[in-house]
């Protein structure tokens, strides 16, 4: 039986070294752990993501800058990522994305159980490579692996190295050496391990004895390339099967072409290998093979592995696995910012499914809105801009009935202007239901951001920064009241028609405010200013929006202390006098 076999497969061992030592002048860079010694877990897949070297170093077009590259490095490692190929230590005119790879590692934010790998082609790379670790002697080091790589035919190798296999061979001997002697473990790979761009079908003998040859320099793993992305589940199995007669099988890596990676990654696993390449978003191809596509998506191999016996190793990042919407937003995000296709399946689907589900969101609008977004700028009178939101009714028979009303909703701390909009569509829905018999009309509606909330915070981000970070907040103490008085003034230069950016009178509009906690608080300081803004009504409310879990401990109590609070007076007079007898300034300004 084919799986008795494969289970019988050797893991292959890390080359390890003892804690920071220097032998012969040299130092060893990495304090590697030894692999635990507990039984493996045959079902653990690890994914190696090449995205960030294999991927990037095929791009065309501009060279991508440092900081892209390492803000791709960090935000692939934050979704779970334990293995990332971080760059190559290569001539620039050879291959001139790589450039910077000693800034990268450099500026990377290193995160411990990571490991940041680098290909070195030669020993000038290596030696480039150690002369940047002794000079940035870092704790985790800068990196503690690199990848030595050649081909299973002589065609490819000559394309990639200006040399045949067995020169790069021997030129790899005493790289490798040379890099465990330094502490650092060595990954070998093999290319084109099914076809070859030039020589054509490859002879999988010729991959076996390559790949062993990496091995017995003391390469921990070796990884098997199907560089043109031609190979079939069968190709895979066949070349497995010769392989694994020479060498304990442990890693392949897959371009997509005909897209049958994530197919050929469930043939290798039937033969045992539990550790894969991938590329997030299938970023990179093959420069001698004309019409080759990239990598396969990581993307694809974690959705295809989700909910099987399979689970994939991630870091606590991605809970202990690695997460596949992050991963899918930062292929997105790296093919936007590169302006290449985003060609992994699955995240096209996410982003379909996404989109149908944000589709739903809006037609929960079933009311019928329309809706604009303005900048509000009361400079001179205030400092900071906001950003108002109008609703309407593009049929509404409502426009110039002096009876209407206008609402104009204020958010709470930590919200912004859209947390009202299931609250209008549900106002909307009552009206629409109880249409005929109720006499409520509403004209229009305006929603309002806090200068340092929602879209407003964007545009005020700079501004905020150079002294206004206390502002618009909540807080038990006095400079609650002053943070409070900040909103409530761009809330009646808005409704008094000061400032610029909205062309909109609220003269002879009757005006109905409803604020939430904070808002409700600034609302009601808003009344203070002169002119007066002619609010028909003003509704201020104190409930408790949060998510339920967060509820637990508090909800009861803040919602019995709020439903006992008294709301209810006889008349304004005795209100005024309750809230005066409370030194509430917020209730007396209400009067
Ligand atoms: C290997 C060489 C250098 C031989 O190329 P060569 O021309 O025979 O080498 P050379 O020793 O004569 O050097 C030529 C120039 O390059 C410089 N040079 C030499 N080495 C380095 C270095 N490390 N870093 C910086 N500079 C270097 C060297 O100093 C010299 O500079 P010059 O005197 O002309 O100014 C060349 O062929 C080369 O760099 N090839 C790049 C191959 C490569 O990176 N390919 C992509 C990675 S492999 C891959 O992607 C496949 C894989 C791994 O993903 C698996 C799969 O999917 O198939």
């Amino acid at each position: 039986m084919i799986s008795s076999r494969i289970h019988n497969l050797k893991p292959l061992r890390w080359c390890t070294s003892g804690p920071f030592r220097v032998v012969a002048g040299r130092r060893h860079y990495a304090s590697i752990p030894k692999p635990p010694r507990a039984k493996l877990d045959e079902n653990v897949v690890n994914i190696v993501e090449v995205g960030p070297r294999d991927g990037l170093q095929n791009e065309k077009g501009a060279i991508i800058p440092v900081d892209v590259k390492i803000d791709l490095i960090n935000r692939l490692v934050r979704a779970g990522i334990t293995n990332v190929e971080a760059g190559s230590f290569v001539s620039p005119k050879w291959v001139p994305q790589m450039a910077g790879t000693a800034e990268v590692l450099k500026g990377i934010s290193r995160l411990p159980n990571v490991h940041y790998a680098v290909l070195v082609p030669n020993q000038k790379g290596l030696d480039d490579l150690l002369a940047l670790l002794d000079q940035n002697p870092t704790s985790p080091p800068l990196t503690d692996e690199v990848s030595v790589f050649t081909g299973a035919t002589d065609a490819f190798s000559k394309a990639n190295t200006n040399c045949t296999v067995a020169e790069s061979l021997d030129r790899l001997r005493p790289v490798t050496r040379n890099a465990l002697d330094s502490g650092l473990r060595v990954r070998g790979y093999v290319s084109v391990v099914i076809v070859c761009p030039f020589s054509g079908r490859v002879d999988y003998k010729r991959v076996r004895e390559v790949a062993k040859e990496l091995i017995d320099m003391g390469c921990y793993e070796v990884s098997l390339g199907d560089t043109v992305g031609q190979g079939r589940p069968h190709d895979i199995a066949e070349m497995l099967e010769e392989v694994k007669k020479g060498i304990p099988v442990s890693k392949l890596a897959f371009h997509d072409t005909y897209g049958t990676g994530v197919a050929n990654i469930f043939s290798a696993l039937e033969h045992g290998v539990r550790t894969f390449d991938s590329s997030v978003g299938g970023l990179g191809g093959c420069p001698y093979s004309p019409g080759a596509t990239g990598n396969v998506a990581t993307e694809d191999v974690l959705y295809a592995l989700q909910e099987s016996k399979y689970h994939i190793s991630g870091s606590s990042f991605g809970g202990g696995t690695i997460d596949l919407e992050k991963i899918s937003d930062i292929g997105w995000w790296i093919s936007e910012r590169l302006g290449r296709e985003n060609v992994s399946r699955v995240s096209r689907a996410i982003r379909a499914r996404r989109n149908r589900e944000d589709e739903k969101r809006l037609r929960i609008m079933t009311t019928g809105f329309l809706t604009q977004s303005f900048v509000f700028d009361p400079r001179p009178s205030y400092p900071l801009l906001s950003v108002v939101k109008r609703y309407w009714k593009q049929d509404s028979p409502y426009f110039d009935d002096l009876d209407a009303l206008t609402l104009f909703f204020i958010h709470g701390a930590g919200f912004h202007k859209e947390q009202w909009e299931p609250s209008i569509d549900d106002l909307q829905s009552i009206l629409d239901r109880k249409s005929g018999t109720s006499n409520v009309k509403i004209r229009e509606i305006w929603t309002m951001d806090a200068p340092n909330h929602g879209d407003a915070g964007v545009l005020n981000e700079h501004a905020l920064k150079l002294g206004y970070q206390h502002i618009c907040t909540f807080s038990y103490d006095a400079s609650s009241l002053v943070a409070a008085e900040e909103l409530a003034r761009i809330i009646h230069l808005f409704l008094s028609g000061l400032g610029t950016g909205v062309d909109h009178d609220f003269t002879g509009h009757n005006l109905v405010g409803i604020g939430h906690s904070m808002g409700a608080a600034c609302l009601t300081l808003s009344l203070g200013y002169y002119p007066k803004i002619n609010f028909v009504s003003i509704i201020l409310c104190e409930i408790i929006i949060a998510p339920g879990k967060f509820m637990l401990p508090l909800g009861d109590l803040l919602i019995s202390g709020t439903e006992s609070k008294r709301d209810i007076w006889a008349s304004k007079e005795e209100a005024y006098i309750f809230f005066k007898s409370k030194g509430s300034r917020f209730g007396t300004i209400a009067f």
